[in-house]
């Protein structure tokens, strides 16, 4: 499987790449995003998975996430998916919550979206194989980390692969789609109206289901617009305080939604994702 190169530049240090390949999980061409901070020859990096949110490609956080710095401080390949399969022969939906850039890490089983919409089978099995393939990749050191919809992907996907992530953090997440519009729209047309089929993609479901992580780091911000309709952080709390998972919930006072939000405290995610990572 050709593995293209679309763009390299040299970023503290180390290399922030764009990359396209065709995807068998998807049946289209997906970009994605990689940096790879300074290392000696030879040596092999813990890798940091980055999910992003709705209406983004791979480069929203590859342009606004502020993370090289940090990554090459602390010596983490950090890979940024797109968020669902784009092209003319590819189902989409007027609205920006459905469809292209809205892929929801799932696989999905319905028409018109199961021939493209596999994410999760992308993110989880056939883009980690990549990785390994053409980076200096450590696989036996991953975490992953997300932003609303990419932070329900993070922490579905961290919460149902415990041995392979060391860490799961987020900013905004969807913590449980089932309960909110975002969610109920995308999880019934993606897998259709049986509810119980939309536990495994939804988190506060999969801890109430009996999934164990020893920890968790969430930054919501209280002026984020979504938070009261759409995010319901209290839901994860409360399902992690039943179940004695160390969830570190931090409220932070005047973010929004943003990009502006999640720079802020990237730098700090990462060094929570680094130390675990060690
Ligand atoms: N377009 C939507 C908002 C979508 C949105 O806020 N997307 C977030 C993720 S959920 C994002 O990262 N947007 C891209 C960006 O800020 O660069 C609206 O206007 O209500």
């Amino acid at each position: 499987m050709t593995f293209e190169t679309v763009s390299t530049a040299k970023a503290y240090g180390g290399t922030q790449g764009v990359y396209r390949h065709d995807s068998t999980a998807t049946g289209t061409p997906m970009t994605v995003s990689v940096y790879v901070p300074p290392h000696k020859e030879g040596q092999r990096l813990p890798v940091v998975w980055y999910l992003s949110g709705l209406t983004c490609t791979h480069a929203n956080v590859t342009d606004k996430g502020e993370y090289r710095r940090a990554c090459a401080e602390l010596g983490l390949i950090f890979v940024a998916p797109d968020t669902s399969p784009r092209g003319e022969g590819v189902a989409d939906d007027p609205a920006y919550d459905m469809g292209q850039g809205a892929g929801f890490y799932v696989d999905a089983t319905q028409a018109p979206w199961a021939p493209h919409f596999g994410m999760w089978s992308y993110v989880t099995e056939e883009l980690p194989a990549l990785v390994a393939t053409h980076f200096p990749a450590d696989m036996d050191r991953q975490s992953i980390m997300g932003h609303s919809m990419g932070g329900h992907g993070a922490l579905t996907i961290g919460l149902t692969l415990p041995e392979r992530f060391r860490a799961i953090s987020a900013f905004a997440p969807i913590v449980a789609p089932s309960q909110v519009p975002w969610g109920e729209k995308a999880l019934g047309g993606y897998l259709g109206d049986d509810r119980a089929s939309w536990r495994r993609h939804d988190a506060v479901a999969l801890i109430e289901d009996g999934a164990r992580v020893p920890a968790m780091l969430v930054d919501q911000g209280d002026a984020d617009q979504f938070l009261e309709e759409q995010l319901k952080p209290h839901l994860l709390a409360t399902a992690c305080e039943a179940a004695g998972i160390d969830l570190t919930l931090r409220m932070q006072p005047g973010y929004d939604h943003s990009y502006y939000f999640i720079s802020t405290f990237m730098a700090d995610h990462l060094a929570w994702h680094a130390e675990r990572l060690r």
